[in-house]
């Protein structure tokens, strides 16, 4: 059946939220409604937009008579709803009663997705709407489509990425512009790419999230976002930044999902986000500003590479419109888009697990046998040594930097290497210890 907007009664879109990526949605509901009405096989009536407060000014193409701080009753009167509020309350129970009143769901939330997920996903399959979420993850990216239906007959092994923005627009800015951490901070919230709060940002949570949500879609399995194990960039120093650069690396902040056996044999999956030495000629050492990036290593495709805007209102908005014109599309013409796929079940292993290169930085006394200790502690914990490179520090008190670069080795390891060589009575400090790409 061919689509055609003018035989199908116009669909009732409610729009939650009208912030950086809401305002967007908004504008191309208003200017291009002819255009996504032909797409979408219906036209889209905009029947309101929630606020938290009718005093912020705001853009003009924002009708303000659609505007309500009533959001449940809005919701109500929808039959897709575009949640664009972020946080878990009240998204999480505004969501819920979307789909309880039969409508759609289009959410960029990955917060909440990662932390009620499968709630969320229930609803919707029993109340037999759809909840689409591209835009939670990598902006514009289409990744979460990919992962959830074009490759439902792969078996994936591996995502691994740059999966946000504000962080990767933080360290870029660092890395090429000697900017510190808090004022690329905060022209990464001028420019629109950062959370209400930057701190899901900065300190990884964000990115955790959008982890979490393409392991559970990548392995079958829900993993929710107290699985992985995180680290953010708040404590990486411009010091850290330029022995990246000295070393040959760009400090990127990762997210690593994976299927991983434990030495008793074990499988399961490794959920992880963490500063990471990207080798400087690998193509993530290239991924500048707010793009984002993210491989994905399957058993028959092999790998495969999505790269694109991960963050700001426009391109976010294309997701959430792609999203839109789905749902709609199945509203018109029947059907409804993919569940929630978790048979597999494989237990989330511990962090612990995880293996990976290291560099580790140390700071110690200029002894002779110095490097020989280290070296020992290293190897009492199996961990092989694959370059070192020593700098002495200029001072009267002759000191050195010891940067060590370690085989791959568990995690689990290193941590036990990292506080036997801190117990040394030459090893002043321990610096930094950062997983290398
Ligand atoms: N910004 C980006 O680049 C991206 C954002 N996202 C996700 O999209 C969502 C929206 O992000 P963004 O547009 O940046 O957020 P903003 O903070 O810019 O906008 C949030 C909007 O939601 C409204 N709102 C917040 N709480 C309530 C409430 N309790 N009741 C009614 N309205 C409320 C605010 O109202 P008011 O204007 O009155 O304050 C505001 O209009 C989030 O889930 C975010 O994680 C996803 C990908 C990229
Ligand atoms: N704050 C997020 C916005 C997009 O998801 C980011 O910086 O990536």
């Amino acid at each position: 059946m061919a689509l055609s907007p003018g035989t199908h009664p116009p669909l009732r879109v409610a729009v939650l939220g009208c912030g950086v990526v809401g305002t967007e949605v908004v504008r191309r509901l208003v200017t291009e409604g002819d255009e996504l009405a032909a797409r979408a096989g219906a036209r889209l009536e905009l029947v309101g937009v929630a606020v938290r407060s009718l005093d912020v000014e705001r853009d003009p193409v924002v009708d303000r008579a659609l505007l309500t701080t009533d959001a449940e009753s809005l919701v109500e009167k929808a039959d897709v709803v575009v949640e664009l509020m972020g946080g878990i309350e009240p998204a999480r129970t505004l969501v819920l009663r979307a789909v309880e009143h039969g409508a759609s769901v289009v959410t960029a939330n990955k917060a909440l997705l990662a932390q009620d997920g499968p709630a969320l996903y229930d609803a919707a399959d029993a109340a037999g709407v759809d909840l689409y979420f591209e835009a939670a993850v990598a902006g514009a990216i289409p990744i979460v489509r990919p992962v959830r239906e074009s490759l439902a007959g792969d078996t994936v092994l591996r995502v691994l990425g740059i999966v946000n923005g504000t962080t990767n627009y933080v360290l870029d800015s660092m890395t090429t512009e000697g900017l510190g951490l808090e004022e690329a901070v905060t022209e990464a919230q001028a420019l629109g790419y950062a959370e209400a709060d930057p701190t899901a940002d900065v300190e990884g949570y964000d990115a955790a999230a959008k982890a979490a949500i393409l392991a559970s879609l990548a392995f079958h399995t829900r993993v929710a976002l107290a699985d992985v194990d995180r680290v953010g960039i708040t404590a990486l120093t411009a010091d850290d930044v330029t022995w990246a650069g000295r070393t040959g690396h760009v400090l990127k902040l990762l997210a690593v999902a994976e299927r991983a056996r434990t030495a008793e044999g074990r499988d399961g999956v490794l959920v992880r986000v963490q500063p990471t030495l990207v080798p400087s000629d690998h193509p993530l050492a290239g991924v500048r500003q707010a793009f984002n990036a993210v491989f994905v290593e399957a058993e028959a495709a092999g790998e495969l590479m999505f790269y694109g805007r991960g963050a700001g209102g426009a391109p976010t908005a294309s997701a959430v419109l792609g999203d839109l014109v789905s749902v709609v599309r199945h509203r018109v013409l029947g059907g409804k888009g993919p569940v929630e796929s978790s048979h597999a079940d494989l237990p989330v292993l511990d962090g612990g697990e995880a293996r990976s290169r290291y560099q580790v930085r140390l700071e110690v006394d200029d002894r002779p046998g110095v490097l020989a200790r280290v070296a020992a502690e290293l190897a009492a914990q199996d961990v092989s040594i694959e370059a070192v490179r020593q700098v002495l520090q200029a001072g009267d008190d002759p000191a050195a930097t010891l940067v060590i670069t370690t085989h791959t080795a568990p995690e689990r390891a290193l941590r036990a290497t990292v506080d036997a060589v801190s117990a040394l009575d030459v090893v002043r400090r321990v610096v930094s210890v950062l997983p290398v790409l």
